[in-house]
């Protein structure tokens, strides 16, 4: 019997999940995936096999939490599965804060740990955390792993990770830890394997999803990073403003009277490409098919907001070899990444349409001063990996 694991990856829009075999060494290999959409509204589920055959299609009638969900998605992967064993499973979890820097497994200390830093990412930790309390009680004997996103980005320098507050609050955890974390290690060690050139170089990754950031790589590790103390910074994303003049707060809650209750709904769940377009929608998809004048200008804020910050990373890295598009949008859209690029032209970058037009792996033209790449993300393989390094007691590599 083949013992495996399984993925879980608890965004700000879906779970994502992915079950994988132990016996194939250092990278645990792929035997089935999908995801539940809609999770809190109107949750679907699609299943597919490792070579992409749809295996299963699932509607629920009722939304649902995560804790509804999850003892149907272990049936479901159990039934396509007999003949595995489910060993482990690993969980991505947003928000390490400041002590937990690298995959841990579960006890009652950590999942108290965990607790603590819920209000640190209002959209994701909690969601994070239900699966695993779920699991604790619906299989016992299972070994869970927490790996974290913020882990990735504790190779940044001092000079950005600090915020000009005053040094007690410093000390306090107030500082900048990133996030998206997963996702930047699975793309840097993939640079190493298919682009070893660039992974030694200056690159800038770019997470285009629901949440949106950019990692700056310098051989291969993070020095930068535009999400900061919480998921709310940097990069305009689906429904979070990104970098916001901090007065705005003061006067929202001293002006306007709003509770920070209603403060933090807005920042994390209304503002961003829903709030500009005028509640047309937060996915990409539905903005670029809209008439509206309201969405063309929240694709074209979301675009001017991005450019501008790859600037600002190019900074920090002295200079730029390579870009890399990844996540939902970046991974799919050549219009959002042509636009963007476009507002490179600066910084030596230059688009082949065809390419780019094609998902090709390499868009940029041969006279580019700046390899640019579409690198599809997989946290969930990430998440295995480490899982599986965790259980069976080895060392995870370094990235
Ligand atoms: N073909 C596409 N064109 C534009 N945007 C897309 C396309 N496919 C997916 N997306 C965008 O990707 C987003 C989801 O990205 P994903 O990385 O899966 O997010 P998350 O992990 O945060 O749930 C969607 O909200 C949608 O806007
Ligand atoms: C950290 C974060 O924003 O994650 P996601 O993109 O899954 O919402
Ligand atoms: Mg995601």
């Amino acid at each position: 019997m083949t013992d495996t694991i399984l993925a879980l990856n608890v965004g700000s829009s879906s779970l994502k999940f992915a079950l994988f075999s132990t016996d194939s060494g250092e990278w645990p290999e792929l035997l089935l995936r999908g995801a539940i959409e809609e999770l809190a509204t109107a949750p679907r589920l699609k299943m597919q096999a490792a070579d992409g055959t749809l295996l299963q299609e699932v509607v629920w009638k009722d939304s649902g939490d995560i804790d509804a969900v999850l003892p149907s998605l272990l049936d479901l992967i159990s039934a396509k599965r007999e003949r595995e064993k489910l060993v482990a499973v690993g969980h991505r979890v947003v928000h390490g804060g400041r002590d937990l820097s690298a995959p841990q497994l579960v006890t009652t200390d950590l999942l108290t740990a965990l607790d603590d830093l819920v209000p640190l990412a209002p959209l994701h930790e909690a969601q994070n955390i239900a699966p695993i309390r779920t699991l604790i009680r619906l299989r016992p004997e299972l070994a869970q792993v927490a790996c974290f996103d913020t882990a990735f980005h504790r190779t940044m320098p001092d000079v950005a990770a600090r915020i000009a507050l005053p040094r007690d609050y410093e000390a306090a955890g107030i500082r900048r830890y990133g996030f998206h974390g997963l996702s930047y290690e699975y793309v840097s060690r993939r640079l190493r394997e298919i682009a070893p050139h660039l992974s030694k170089g200056r690159v800038i990754a770019a997470h285009l999803g629901n949440g949106a950031s950019l990692c700056a790589l310098q051989d291969g590790r993070s020095i930068d990073t535009t999400m900061g103390f919480s998921a709310l910074d940097g990069l305009m994303m689906g429904t979070r403003p990104g970098a916001l003049d901090p007065g705005v707060l003061l006067h929202l809650l001293q002006q306007r009277g709003m509770s920070v209750a209603q403060v933090e709904d807005l920042l994390y769940r209304r503002s961003g490409l829903l709030g500009v377009s005028g509640n047309i929608a937060s996915d990409m998809r539905v903005l670029i098919a809209s008439s509206e004048p309201s969405a063309r200008e929240a694709i074209d804020l979301f675009i001017y907001r991005c450019a501008g910050q790859i600037g600002a990373l190019a900074s920090a890295l002295n200079g730029l070899d390579g870009f890399v598009f990844t996540a939902g949008i970046g991974e799919h859209s050549p219009i959002i990444r042509k636009a963007i690029c476009d507002r490179l032209q600066w910084l030596g970058v230059e688009i082949d349409e065809d390419a780019n037009s094609n998902n090709a792996p390499v868009i940029s033209t041969e006279a580019s001063t700046v390899e640019v790449r579409i690198v599809p993300t997989n946290e969930e393989a990430m998440i295995a990996h480490h899982t599986l390094s965790r259980v069976s007691g080895l060392r995870t590599p370094d990235a």
